[in-house]
C-alpha cells in the first residue's frame, strides 16, 4: 500500500476527470500532492485530527493505527486544485517497525501531535523531531506544532507558554484545537489548510535534475516563521 502511493508520489502530480455540462469530458486534469506526515505519541489523536479534516467529522471510534493510514482531500487554492494527502502514522513503536522509511519518503511537511492531557507525550517530541533526522528530511520543510485535546479544560498538563517556549525553539508554528470538540472545526480546518497555502507559496514542488530513477522534489525556500496560536 505504501509503496503504491509512493509510486504515484515519485512525481507528486495526480490525474483526475473532470465533466463539463455540454462539452462532455474535459482532458484530465493534473492536481498536485502534497504528502504531509503527522507523527506523535500513540494516542494523541492523530487519526481523529487527520479524519476530522478529511471526513469534517470526529469518528465514531478509532482503534490504534498499524503501520499507517493515508487520507486525501482535494481543495482548490487560489485557483489551482490540490490533494493534501495526510499519512496517519503509527505512535506505537511495535506497529511502526516495517513502515517508518516509507513515511519520510518525498515528505512535504511535518506535523507533530502531542497531546495536552498527557505531558509525556510531549516530552516525547525532542525524540520525534529527531526520527525526523535520522531520515534525512530537509530541514526547511514546513512542520508545525499541534496540541491536540483543547477540550478537556481541567485535565490539561501542557502549558501554552510551555509549548510556546518549544515551538519557538525549533521554528514551528503551534496550534492547539480539539478534533473532538464541534466548534473547533474551522479550526482543524485552517490548520491543515493554513499548512497547504505555506507549501503552495513555498514552492516546494519545483523539479530538480532529473535523478536516474525517477524525480526528486526539491525545496527552494526557507520557510518564515510565523506564530498562528
Ligand atoms: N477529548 C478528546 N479526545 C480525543 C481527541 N482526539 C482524539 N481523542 C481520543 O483520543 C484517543 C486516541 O485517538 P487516536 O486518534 O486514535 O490517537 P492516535 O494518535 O491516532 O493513536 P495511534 O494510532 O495509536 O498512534 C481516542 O479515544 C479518541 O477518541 C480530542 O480532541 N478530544
Ligand atoms: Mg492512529
Amino acid at each position: 500500500m505504501a509503496a503504491e502511493m509512493e509510486s504515484s508520489l515519485e512525481t507528486s502530480f495526480s490525474s483526475s476527470c473532470v465533466v463539463s455540462g455540454a462539452s462532455g469530458l474535459l482532458p484530465p486534469a493534473r492536481s498536485r500532492i502534497f504528502k504531509i506526515i503527522v507523527i506523535g505519541d500513540s494516542n494523541v489523536g492523530k487519526t481523529c485530527l487527520t479524519y476530522r479534516f478529511c471526513a469534517g467529522r470526529f469518528p465514531d471510534r478509532t482503534e490504534a493505527t498499524i503501520g499507517v493510514d493515508f487520507r486525501e482531500r482535494a481543495v482548490e487554492i487560489d485557483g489551482e486544485r490540490i490533494k493534501i494527502q495526510l499519512w496517519d502514522t503509527a505512535g506505537q513503536e511495535r506497529f511502526r517497525k516495517s513502515m517508518v522509511q516509507h513515511y519520510y519518503r518525498n515528505v512535504h511537511a511535518v506535523v507533530f501531535v502531542y497531546d495536552m492531557t498527557n505531558m509525556a507525550s510531549f516530552h516525547s517530541l525532542p525524540l520525534w523531531i529527531e526520527e525526523c533526522k535520522q531520515h534525512l528530511l530537509a530541514s526547511d520543510i514546513p512542520r508545525i506544532l499541534v496540541g491536540n485535546k483543547c477540550d478537556l479544560g481541567s485535565a490539561i498538563q501542557v502549558p501554552t507558554d510551555l509549548a510556546q517556549k518549544f515551538a519557538d525553539t525549533h521554528s514551528m508554528p503551534l496550534f492547539e484545537t480539539s478534533a473532538k470538540n464541534p466548534n473547533d472545526n474551522d479550526h482543524v480546518e485552517a490548520i491543515f489548510m493554513t499548512l497547504a497555502h505555506k507549501l503552495k507559496s513555498h514552492k516546494p514542488l519545483m523539479l530538480s535534475q532529473p535523478p536516474e530513477n525517477g524525480v526528486v522534489l526539491k525545496p527552494e525556500a526557507k520557510p518564515s516563521v510565523t506564530c498562528w496560536c
